[in-house]
């Protein structure tokens, strides 16, 4: 399925947060947003899940609905979301509760949840019990028990030490090239965007608007192996951010004094 931003513009009462915005996540894609703090990151993935309705513009979905999928477009959480009295087994199963399906088919959907995140052996365990890496892999099984048909990501590793963030990418794209998912994944970090989105949208200062769109044609599976070109292309980013940034920065400095 197809995710598209039609001319979408949102306001918070006067101030103009976001937009006029148009954007697409093809089937199997993974779309990076980047830009500076308060630009519209959130706002925008906000909309694309349906949680806010944006002032004007429209947000649409295209082509089929992927079989056994119970909710198209699916958040995974920067703060994991998981319910700490519930197991892992339980927390994953919770989006799959009140939807008319057999016992059968929960727990064969938590099971396969759990395996493709690694997480099998792990079931029964509490989220104190799991390190913050392994918590995310948790939000990450239970968005993909409902087989969604986008996965909308706010910053999903923004909350985990240098060496997990590699570890869990490494897993992502594992994951990716097992069953490639689509994905509008919002980050701050140009080495996670460079490393696993196909596409990397660039927004502006606030008003966020594309200022640039940069598509890495490196399969995913490779990018370990091509960090001369990804420091290319994280170079250009850099640039097309940098000075945004700064200014965005002193804006919220002013704000804040
Ligand atoms: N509920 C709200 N009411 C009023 N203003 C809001 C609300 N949510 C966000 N904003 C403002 O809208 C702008 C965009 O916010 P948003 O959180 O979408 O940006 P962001 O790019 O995700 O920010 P960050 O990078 O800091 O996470 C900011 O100026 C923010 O202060």
């Amino acid at each position: 399925m197809r995710l598209i931003l039609d001319a979408v513009v949102h306001s918070y009462d006067d101030l103009h947060a976001l937009g006029p915005i148009d954007l697409e996540v093809d089937d199997g894609r993974i779309v990076a947003v980047v830009g500076p703090s308060g630009c519209g990151k959130s706002t925008l993935l906000a909309i694309a899940g349906g949680l806010i309705r944006p002032s004007a513009g429209r947000v649409a979905m295209a082509g089929d609905v992927p079989a056994g999928c119970l909710n198209p477009l699916t958040y995974v959480f920067q703060d994991f979301a998981l319910l700490p009295w519930r197991s892992v087994a339980a927390n994953v199963a919770l989006p799959l509760e009140g939807r008319g399906l057999g016992r059968a088919e929960r727990r064969a959907r938590v099971a396969d949840a759990l395996d493709r995140t690694g997480l099998s052996d792990f079931a029964g365990a509490l989220p104190r019990q799991l390190s913050g890496g392994m918590r995310q892999r948790v939000g990450i099984a239970r968005a993909l028990a409902v087989n969604p048909a986008v996965l909308l990501m706010d910053e999903p590793l923004s909350a985990l030490d240098a060496q997990t963030r590699d570890l869990l990418m490494d897993d992502l794209v594992a994951l990716h090239g097992r069953a490639p998912f689509s994905a509008l994944y919002v980050t701050h970090n140009l080495a996670e965007a460079v490393r696993l989105a196909h596409r990397v949208v660039v927004l502006s200062r606030r008003p966020g608007r594309v200022r640039d769109v940069v598509d890495i044609d490196i399969a995913i599976a490779d990018r370990a192996r091509a960090a001369a070109d990804l420091a290319v292309i994280t170079d250009r980013l850099w640039q097309s951010i940098r000075d945004e940034a700064a200014t965005a920065d002193r804006e919220l400095a002013n704000v804040r004094s």
